[in-house]
């Protein structure tokens, strides 16, 4: 990530052009933290600048405004060092040493599966994908059918990119998201085959495990008729805990196999096999056409919101609610009647990480556009309740 440390810089005027960036405004907490506001070609970028305790400051990109292009937050930094005549002390925002990701046809954002994913073909998703074997050896076999990579672990995902991209493989699509909240995006009854491979055991922490009654569920509502939920597993514990939650289902076509050999093995199943270990398969088969779910949109506030009453009574907060949280984490404030609250919130799994801008009333998420999963609407509603509860 992009990002100088400097003793000192000059306060900008605001509104005000320097070099391609327009700085629209700052905003200062309680903390000393201070956010400004930038824009470059059209896409707002947002700074953060943290004194740091032996004194001088760091100078950052914000992560809740990711720019299309990596390069922007690089010259908006730049431009930022020179309109406020900082002097770096450590820096690596020159070109040089800006490294250059690739963006990669084959890996999607979230928001592609929200708004634009209408695949003509069959989907087979493969769960936690790993070194990527068994995905791309099924890629190839049924070139008619478009496959989903879920994965969380980075070097797995750049691995699979890379040999995507070597093979010319043209139906896969790897998604960086939890498995466990992958499925609220996809329409009903259009997966023929869900794998989930060796995934981590969580003996002693099974409410961490890829399997729930829920994700069964939703396994099944995107599954199509006939289509199939696959567990293989060396856990005899993994096992038993999956063929209990099937079985509590009021009705199931359940198949178990002990030690059954496979087209291809994963790595970790090499690693298994060597140790001698048991392997259990078990596979789900859906009976039932369930109905179409509505497409996700993104979350609005509609209420008008008063500035000074929010920031007279903000504290640092955690609010929980079932399987969802709001964490109120800091208040700047740009002048009486302006602020932005910085949070997270969402799924115990997976959350969002952004700001609420508070404009003469007018209140907004930032980014914009921050989808209504089944947890983000639950703690998007908390969030409104509580600013009525300071408001009313
Ligand atoms: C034990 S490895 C197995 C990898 C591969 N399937 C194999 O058999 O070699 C489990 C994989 O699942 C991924 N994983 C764990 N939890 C996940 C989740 N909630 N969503 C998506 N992937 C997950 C991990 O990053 C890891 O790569």
């Amino acid at each position: 990530m992009p990002n100088f440390h400097t003793e000192h810089f000059d306060t900008l005027a605001y509104p005000s052009t320097f070099g391609e960036t327009t700085f629209l405004y700052e905003a200062r907490s309680q903390r000393g933290n201070i956010l400004i506001m930038a824009s470059m070609g059209g896409e707002p970028i947002l700074i953060r600048i943290h004194p740091k305790k032996e004194g001088g400051f760091l100078v950052k990109g914000d992560k809740a405004t990711r720019p299309t292009q990596a390069s922007f937050l690089q010259k908006v930094l730049i431009d930022f060092r020179d309109a406020s005549n900082a002097k770096e002390i450590f820096s690596n925002i020159e070109p040089k040493k800006f490294l250059h990701v690739k963006p990669s046809a084959y890996l999607k954002e979230i928001g592609f599966f929200a708004h634009s994913f209408q695949p003509e073909r069959e989907i087979w998703i493969e769960i936690g994908f790993g070194s990527g074997r068994h995905l791309l050896h099924q890629a190839k076999k049924n070139p008619h059918i478009q496959f989903i990579g879920l994965e969380i672990h980075k070097p797995s995902i750049e691995q699979v990119l890379k040999q995507c991209e070597l093979q010319c493989i043209e139906n896969i699509l790897v998604v960086d998201y939890d498995a466990r909240l992958f499925m609220e995006f996809l329409s009903s009854n259009r997966v023929g085959r869900i794998f989930v491979h060796f995934p981590v055991p969580w003996d002693k922490k099974p409410h961490r495990r890829v399997f729930s009654a829920s994700f069964i569920e939703e396994a099944l509502r995107v599954l199509h008729v006939k289509g199939t939920l696959e567990l293989r597993t060396d856990s005899p514990l993994y096992f038993e805990f999956t063929f209990s939650q099937m079985m509590q289902l009021s009705k199931a076509e359940v198949h178990v196999k002990k030690n059954a050999e496979l087209e291809i093995t994963s790595k970790y199943e090499d690693r298994w096999l060597k140790m001698e270990k048991d392997i259990y398969d078990v596979v789900l088969t859906n009976e039932i056409h369930s109905e179409e779910i509505e497409r996700l949109g993104t979350l609005n506030f509609e209420q008008n919101v008063d500035f000074s009453k929010i920031a007279h009574a903000f504290k640092e907060e955690l609010l929980r609610g079932d399987g969802f949280f709001v964490h109120f984490e800091e208040l700047f404030e740009i002048n009486a009647k302006s602020g932005l609250i910085r949070l997270s919130f969402g799924a115990n799994e997976r959350n969002e990480k952004c700001y609420i801008c508070i404009e003469e009333g007018k209140v907004s998420y930032l980014p914009n556009a921050i989808l209504a999963t089944k947890s983000n609407l639950a703690a998007h509603t908390l969030i409104k309740e509580w600013f009525d509860g300071i408001c009313h």
